[in-house]
């Protein structure tokens, strides 16, 4: 395996493995005779974009190809064009998408719903950056609430009934709010009083498959997630066990979200087999990406770039 330098523009350069380009390179990489031996030659690669988007994902590129070893030049062997995916620099791409969409969402909330462990804390985060909006966790504005007291406490003291109303009494009150990333608790798509607060946002339901969620929520533990208690058996399969029959009463639920961030589709279009590899900046992207399908789909906004 080779490794290559890609220089996108003077601003930026980053480090790239040839196996995680999506496209087969037009052109090949000749290189010359002496450096056949070399078990793993290094390529400087400058490249510049081609003004026309394909897609978040990929991108074509003109690359012109250099090498170098022992710090001897030799002359550029190929150029061609590749498609390179965009999570060589995800944090251009968010901060451009984020713009474009920002102002048509005229300050309205966005409240991300998803099973225990799909990643709205972590996107939230991200989203509300990007966005210049706040953030808000409603399990936390619950603690805060219930003198301070952990969801899990909550639930172990006054069971789930009452966490549940109070989480729709925070909901009503964060629907009043303008211009915040609502990272919702995993169940609050059961009642529907809830759906009418959120209505007045726009909802993104990241779906995770149920075998990644059993991953991240083994690796950190099931102490602040009260319904995953009482299983038996190693702490993946007691997530996963549990993790499926949540989901199984719920996932009509979270298809009534405004929009919907699939990691199985993002996996499949960047080329990944496991959605392990997708990285928050890719997920916070599709999540812009499907709002934007949203805004133009139901309310007609025409965003040029689609
Ligand atoms: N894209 C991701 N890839 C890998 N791990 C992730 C990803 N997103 C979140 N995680 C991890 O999964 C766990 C749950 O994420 P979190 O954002 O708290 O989910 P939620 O708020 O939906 O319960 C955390 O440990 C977090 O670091
Ligand atoms: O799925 C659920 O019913 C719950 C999810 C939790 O939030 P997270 O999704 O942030 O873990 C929290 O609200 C509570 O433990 C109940």
């Amino acid at each position: 395996m080779m490794d290559a330098k890609v220089a996108q523009s003077p601003q930026f350069s980053s480090w790239v493995r040839p196996n995680r380009i999506g496209c087969k390179p037009t052109g090949s990489l000749g290189l010359p005779r002496k450096f056949w031996d070399l078990e793993r030659p290094e390529a400087f690669i400058s490249s510049g974009f081609y003004p026309k988007r394909r897609s978040t994902y990929k991108r074509l590129i003109a690359v012109d190809v250099s090498c170098s070893y022992n710090n001897v030049p030799a002359n550029a062997v190929q150029s061609g064009s590749l498609a390179v995916p965009t999570n060589v620099d995800g944090s251009m791409v968010l901060k451009s998408k984020s713009q474009e969409i920002e102002p048509y969402l005229s300050g309205r909330c966005i409240y991300l719903v998803g099973m225990m462990g799909s990643g709205k804390t972590t996107v939230g985060k991200i989203l509300s950056q990007v966005l210049g909006y706040s953030f808000v966790d409603s399990d936390s504005l619950v603690e805060q609430e219930v003198e301070g007291k952990t969801v899990t406490d909550i639930f172990k003291l006054y069971g789930e009934g009452f966490f549940r109303k109070k989480e729709t009494e925070i909901l009503r009150r964060i629907s009043i709010m303008p211009r915040a990333v609502v990272s919702t608790g995993g169940g609050v798509v059961i009642r529907p009083i809830n759906w009418r607060y959120m209505h007045k946002g726009i909802s993104v339901w990241l779906d995770v498959p149920l075998d990644a969620l059993a991953r991240r929520i083994s690796a950190v533990g099931t102490h602040s997630r009260p319904l995953l208690h009482g299983e038996s058996g190693d702490a993946y399969s007691k997530a996963l066990t549990r993790l499926s029959s949540l989901l199984e009463e719920r996932a009509e639920a979270y298809a009534n979200a405004n929009a919907r961030v699939s990691l199985e589709d993002i996996a499949a279009k960047q080329g990944y087999r496991d959605v392990s590899f997708i990285t928050p900046t890719a997920i916070a992207i599709e999540a812009l990406e499907q709002i934007e399908h949203y805004l133009r789909d139901k309310e007609g906004i025409p965003f040029d770039t689609l």
